[in-house]
């Protein structure tokens, strides 16, 4: 079991919960009232600032519900939190688009994260690669 060190904006937001069995990824809340025209861009406030284990980063992605029932898309795709985003003022915040016009309120669930291990140490080599290419970007066609 891993401890997290949280701090919440205020006592009005939810606090967050871990539920074991159907998915490990902790939802994430909206922390104020947001209107957005169809495409506006806000970075949405969370209303959580954590200090998180050492060796661990977060990943924050979008509910699979949360474009449907928003119409947001999250700009980064994938928020990454690093370890040394800690401070009281590191609040935690979902950088959005809007499709159409929308509002979200407070406490609506509108993403996820889950930690994640730091992946080793690297060092980069240069060399000419001497494998065999593979091919992407649909090379084994759609069937
Ligand atoms: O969706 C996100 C992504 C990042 N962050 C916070 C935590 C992260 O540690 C910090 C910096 O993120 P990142 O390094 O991805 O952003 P950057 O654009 O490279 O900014 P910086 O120059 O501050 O590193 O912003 C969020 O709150 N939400």
């Amino acid at each position: 079991m891993e401890k997290i060190k949280i701090q919440y904006l205020n006592d009005t937001i939810e606090r967050l919960c871990y539920i074991d069995g159907k998915s490990d990824w902790i939802d994430l809340r909206a922390a104020e009232e947001v209107e957005l025209k169809a495409g506006e861009f806000r970075l949405v406030h969370l209303g959580v600032a954590m200090q998180l284990p050492e060796g661990y980063e977060a990943h924050i992605v979008p509910r699979s519900s949360t474009f449907k029932n928003f119409g947001i898309l999250q700009t980064n795709h994938m928020g990454v939190i690093d370890e040394t985003y800690c401070g009281p003022g590191d609040w935690w915040r979902m950088p959005v688009y809007a499709v159409r016009d929308t509002v979200i309120h407070v406490n609506d669930r509108i993403c996820q994260f889950r930690l994640m291990r730091h992946q080793p140490v690297i060092t980069f080599e240069e060399c000419r690669l001497e494998g065999e290419n593979r091919g992407g970007f649909g090379s084994t066609g759609v069937r």
